[in-house]
């Protein structure tokens, strides 16, 4: 399948341009292109036109922010129809909608509860506000659908090693990546919480300690570290903030979906399918590159229902076009950083504690091929 982009009709659109003024909202959360918020018709505007596009229908409004280098919300409605969504189930694909924004008054509410929340706000998101864009999009609501549900999101991010990384490399490309993160900004989160390698994702099947490693990050307060598990952090963004403690049985549910999903490996094979290169080696026009780093950077939702009858849902969402005109130059300089630096082999001075699958396969194979030479000088060979 070619990834470039076709010409689409025109989006349905959703909503006369009154639609959202009847409604109120609240901040969901936000990323450094787009903020998500709740919406509600007040029972004031029962039976409104609202009412009907609104109720009931599980979905929340995602806005673009203002001053991103993003492209508009048509171009990534209609790459996400004509080149995202073949690639994956429907079912593991979080569901979106273009609405009409329908004009200035809504933003500014929007903005005007973005601004009450700025103190909240993650330090280098304070002060951005919602663009006055067009279209907004309705999208399918993760949270959770009953207060004993098991939710989290996390960023699986890359699920295999950089093309262009050192043959020598001990970290994956995510790993070494947030090693330089730490060490631009020791203070950025606690010393002693490690990283969650994306590699673990593919042998949970196989590896108990990976296994544990993603069940403690996932929900961190259930999965106590085991000694070679590595407690939980933010680094890929898993979290469950408002998730209850999951019981005996969705935390069965959760460790056998990590053990044979197939959305990871499918989306593995999807970010390899799309680049043999990496960024030093890849052409900046080529549109498997930009799919390939579309499909590094979406983000996981799953939702592990309280009734036990009803299936784990796993959907990936925030799947959009990426600029690679903007972009191009950051991703190799990136890359560049993370080799010279000694991220990708764990040389950086002072050393950030990672915990990567390749280093504790490495650190395995040391440890083996010391044991075979143990064996060998003992036998005089
Ligand atoms: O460069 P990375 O790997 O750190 O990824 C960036 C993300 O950082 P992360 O490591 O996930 O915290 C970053 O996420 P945050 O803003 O840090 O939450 C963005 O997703 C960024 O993409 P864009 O500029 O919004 O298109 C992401 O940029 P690219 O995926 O385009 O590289
Ligand atoms: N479908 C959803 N259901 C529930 N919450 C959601 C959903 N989509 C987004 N959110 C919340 O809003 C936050 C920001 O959303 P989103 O990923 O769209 O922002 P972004 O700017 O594209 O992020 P990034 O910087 O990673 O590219 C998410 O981290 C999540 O907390």
């Amino acid at each position: 399948m070619s990834p470039t982009v076709p010409f689409v009709s025109p989006p349905k659109l959703l909503g006369p341009f009154s639609a959202l003024e009847d409604c109120d909202f609240s901040f969901v959360g936000e990323g450094a292109s787009n903020v998500v918020f709740e919406v509600r018709v007040p029972p004031s505007k029962r039976g409104s036109i609202s009412s009907k596009l609104f109720e009931g229908t599980g979905n929340l409004l995602r806005v673009p922010k203002a001053g991103t280098k993003a492209y508009s919300y048509e171009d990534l409605h209609a790459y996400w129809e004509t080149v995202v969504k073949p690639l994956f189930e429907p079912q593991n694909l979080v569901q979106h909608q273009l609405i009409l924004l329908g004009g200035e008054a809504v933003i500014r509410r929007l903005n005007s509860i973005l601004e009450k929340e700025d103190a909240t706000r993650r330090a280098d998101f304070r002060g951005s506000r919602v663009a006055m864009a067009k279209y907004g999009m309705l999208i399918e609501d993760m949270r959770q659908r009953h207060p004993d549900d098991l939710t989290f999101e996390f960023k699986p991010k890359w699920l295999a090693q950089s093309p262009s990384a050192p043959p020598t490399a001990t970290r994956c490309r995510n790993c070494a990546r947030e090693a330089l993160k730490r060490h631009a900004n020791p203070d950025r989160q606690p010393k002693s919480s490690a990283i969650l390698c994306p590699l673990d994702f593919r042998t949970c099947a196989t590896s108990p300690i990976s296994l544990a490693n993603v069940l403690n990050h996932l929900t961190p307060r259930v999965h106590k570290p085991t000694a070679n598990a590595h407690p939980p952090s933010v680094s890929l963004n898993g979290h469950s903030p408002a998730s209850p403690r999951p019981t005996p049985s969705q935390s069965a549910r959760l460790r056998h979906w990590l053990q044979t999903n197939t959305l990871l490996p499918r989306l593995r094979q999807a970010q390899l399918a799309n680049d043999g290169l990496g960024p030093l080696g890849a052409d900046a026009s080529d549109p498997h590159f930009q799919l390939a780093m579309t499909l590094r950077d979406c983000t996981c939702f799953v939702r592990v229902p309280a009734n036990p009858e009803l299936p784990i849902e796993a959907k990936l969402a925030d799947l959009d076009k990426k600029n690679w005109m903007a972009k191009m130059e950051y991703w190799r300089a990136m890359e560049q950083k993370l080799i010279e630096g000694g991220y990708y082999e764990g040389k950086e001075v002072p050393r950030m504690e990672t915990g990567c699958v390749l280093e504790r396969e490495r650190g395995w194979m040391k440890g083996i091929g010391e044991q075979v030479k143990e064996v060998k000088d003992d036998d005089g060979v």
